[in-house]
């Protein structure tokens, strides 16, 4: 289902992009990462729910029941993530896996975009990781591709291990990607899904591997419907925001009121302090 862009929030208080490369692709076996004891899964959301910080946004009235909401959402920076691939590799079960830490019964194709929230705490701080459930039908997702780009943190591109197809088409879709200026330091990982039909594998290990290795980007080959897989899909996400994390750090100097709106000025800087 296609719900309001939550963009603009997203874009006012999370990190711009990335630096520091994509970091993945490290060769060896493949990466079956758990997530880290330093990470605290806090909550978790189906749905993408207006802030504080907009709520704040809106009104004109009392200055110190504004300026505790924008302290409370100061220190709520959000990830956008992104899920990229064909349509029925299992972009949405994964995504649902993640947020909502369960296999859905029944999917539909999604159409535009899906969002879907989960706070987690990572080194004491409290992040959200948004996470954009894309289309993988063009006629579902043509109207939205520039807003799935657009500011985005980090890219999840997703195959089916028992289509091949899926996995030749990712070059494709890595050069939407790269189409949107999407920079080459925004970090990417690559997901093969459904693992858990063990007989029906087209795709091997190595062959994905050394796909993952060559756009540097790391892989996770996992299962979003079996329930012991299911922190592997976690880590695909968590692994993510520990990166982001430790790349960049929102500092908000200064606050403004112009023309009834709260207009935060923001500021980055590097850290080197992931737990990951
Ligand atoms: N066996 C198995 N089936 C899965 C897994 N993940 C998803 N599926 C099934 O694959 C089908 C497609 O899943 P979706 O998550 O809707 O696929 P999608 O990539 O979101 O598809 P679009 O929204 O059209 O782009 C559904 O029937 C799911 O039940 C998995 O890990 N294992
Ligand atoms: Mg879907």
């Amino acid at each position: 289902m296609t719900k309001d862009s939550p963009e603009e929030e997203g874009e006012s208080r999370a990190a711009s992009g990335g630096e520091g490369g994509g970091g993945g692709g490290k060769g060896g076996p493949v990466r079956r990462n758990r997530a880290d004891d330093n990470v605290t899964i806090l909550t978790s959301s189906m749905d993408l729910h207006r802030t504080s910080r907009s709520r704040a946004s809106s009104g004109t009235e009392a200055a110190p029941s504004v300026t505790s909401s924008l302290e409370m959402s100061i220190q709520t920076r959000i990830f956008k993530i992104i899920v990229i691939g064909d349509s029925n590799v299992g972009k949405t079960c994964l995504t649902f896996r993640f947020t909502g830490g369960s296999f859905p019964d029944k999917t539909e194709a999604t159409i535009g975009v899906d969002f879907r929230e989960k706070a987690v705490e990572l080194e004491g701080e409290t992040i959200k990781v948004q996470v954009w459930d894309t289309a993988g039908q063009e006629r579902f997702r043509k109207s939205m591709v520039e807003h799935y780009y657009r500011n985005v943190h980090a890219v999840v591109f997703v195959y089916d291990v028992t289509k091949m197809a899926s996995f030749r088409n990712l070059q494709t879709w890595i050069e939407e990607c790269n189409g949107h200026r999407v920079s080459a330091s925004v970090p990417r990982v690559l997901v093969g899904n459904k693992c858990d039909l063990v007989d029906q594998i087209q795709v091997p290990s190595n062959m994905a591997l050394k796909f993952a290795d060559s756009h540097n980007m790391l892989l996770f080959e996992t299962s979003a419907k079996d329930p012991k897989e299911s922190q592997n899909v976690d880590s695909i996400f968590m692994s993510l925001a520990c990166r982001l994390k430790a790349q960049k750090s929102l500092l908000y100097r200064d606050v403004e009121r112009e023309d009834g709106r709260v207009r935060l000025t923001q500021e980055t800087q590097t850290r080197s302090n992931c737990p990951c």
